[in-house]
């Protein structure tokens, strides 16, 4: 098997497994068929992808050149868009507990926009703005508030984020969303741009997209009748779906810019208001497809289960430090051996990872062919959300490289860490 152009038993040996492969063209076509959906929808839409799904240098970069900002969560995450050569005025700043160290950098670099979570952020960010902003004193600190619209949606309640009882944004309903926008208005230091709702993650059903829309236009309009002043943007966050077993279906770009397009005309219309500029935040959509988990297989061992059946337990080289997402959510994925064809009859297969726990699982239920053995490479598609991002060193496995191929060619974008780095991060 062979991804942009390159077979992957030779990506195995010059890169060793287990390895994250991404394919730079794929990424570059996704980016792209975010940017011109919603920019055909529209006109004008801003697309911002979430870092958070897995942020280097290169990616920051290829996105951007794809015409997408970049969103970040964190200081680290803004520190690699900026080192990526992303301008301060095409990054936003997300967090429901920056801190002042945050703040200053996002200050520092003229980010186009600071996310508020919360009732104390309003006078942080003021503070942080007394000074001016992206070295221009006399600039106010951009600023967005995020709300929770009551929408809860999402492929696992850890992942949802606008239902009432979590930790993000203000609440629409109990009026402090409302309060929220006022406080700012209220602030010298702070540009209002819009009003921010992220309702969740992993989502395949666009009802959730559309019902969010309204209650953010309809709190928009509320604003403007009570102060006058109708904001100009509003972003509708990330969440869009992808697939990551045979048959699912994600949310296809086009078809869901065509119907936010369309629900945001029509509430607009009816509350009197012109139509904000739309801004989005895909991470998943963006980056999770683009890439595989490649992995050597070691254990192949049958387990006899209660009811007599029997289970191929099939143990690779990494495990839930390179994949989070089935343990923390029982995340399903799907799983092949690509370094060679099989004519075996195939068996139910449980791939596993090397750690201390039985929770390790990387593919709960998969075929695989009943000769699959020790030495056989196995890919793992859509590991590039919050694969990398959500990896760890749990048992002190060093985390694996993200290798990037297009072309008949592999790069290394972030390197395999090492014993080593481990050993040096040891102060005895
Ligand atoms: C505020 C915000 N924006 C964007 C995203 C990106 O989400 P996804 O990767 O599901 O598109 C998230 C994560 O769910 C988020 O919290
Ligand atoms: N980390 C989650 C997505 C949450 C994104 C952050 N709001 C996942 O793997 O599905």
């Amino acid at each position: 098997m062979t991804v942009g152009g390159v077979d992957l038993r030779t990506l195995a040996a010059e890169h060793g497994t287990p390895a994250y492969v991404l394919d730079e063209a794929d990424l570059r076509a996704r980016a792209r068929a975010w940017r011109d959906a919603w920019t055909q929808a529209f006109g004008v839409a801003d697309v911002y992808y979430a870092g958070k799904a897995f942020l280097s240098t290169a990616v920051a970069r290829w996105v951007h050149e794809e015409g997408l900002r970049i969103d970040t969560a964190t200081g680290g995450e803004l520190a690699v868009a900026l080192r990526a050569g992303v301008p301060g005025d095409a990054i936003g700043l997300h967090g429901n507990n920056k801190s002042d160290a945050e703040l200053e950098a996002a200050r520092d670099a003229g980010v186009g926009r600071v996310v508020i979570d919360s009732m104390a952020e309003v006078d942080r960010v003021a503070a942080v703005a007394a000074s001016g902003w992206g070295g221009d004193p006399a600039r106010r600190a951009p600023v967005m508030v995020r709300v929770t619209t009551g929408v809860h949606a999402g492929g696992h309640e850890y992942i949802s984020t606008a239902h009432e009882d979590q930790k993000f944004g203000l609440s629409v309903a109990g009026g402090r969303a409302l309060a929220a926008l006022e406080a700012v208005l209220a602030r010298p230091e702070l540009e209002l741009l819009g009003v921010h709702s992220h309702i969740g993650s992993q989502i395949l059903d666009p009802a959730g997209f559309t019902v969010a829309a309204r209650t953010v236009l309809a709190l928009r309009a509320e604003l403007a009748e009570r102060t006058g002043v109708l904001v100009p943007e509003v972003d509708l966050g990330g969440g869009f779906g992808v697939a990551y077993l045979p048959g699912e279906v994600p949310l296809d770009p086009g078809r869901i810019a065509k119907d936010v397009a369309a629900t945001v005309a029509d509430a607009c219309a009816e509350l009197g208001t012109a139509q904000p500029r739309i801004s989005i935040e895909p991470g998943r959509a963006v980056i999770g497809p683009t890439t595989l988990t490649l992995y050597r297989v070691g254990t192949v061992k049958p387990v006899t289960l209660d009811d007599g059946s029997v289970r191929t337990y099939v143990s690779v080289d990494g495990g839930m430090s390179d994949n989070l997402r089935p343990a923390l959510y029982g995340a399903r994925y799907h799983a092949a051996v690509v370094s060679r064809r099989s004519t075996a009859a195939t068996v139910r297969a449980r791939v596993v990872g090397k750690h201390c726990e039985s929770g390790d699982i990387v593919v709960h239920d998969v075929d695989l062919p009943g000769d699959v053995a020790a030495g056989d490479l196995l890919a793992v598609p859509v590991t590039g959300a919050y694969g990398r991002s959500m990896a760890s060193n749990y048992n002190l496995v060093p985390r694996p490289p993200v290798v990037a191929v297009a072309d008949g060619r592999s790069r290394v974008l972030v390197r395999r860490e090492t014993v080593e780095d481990l050993l040096r991060l040891d102060l005895g």
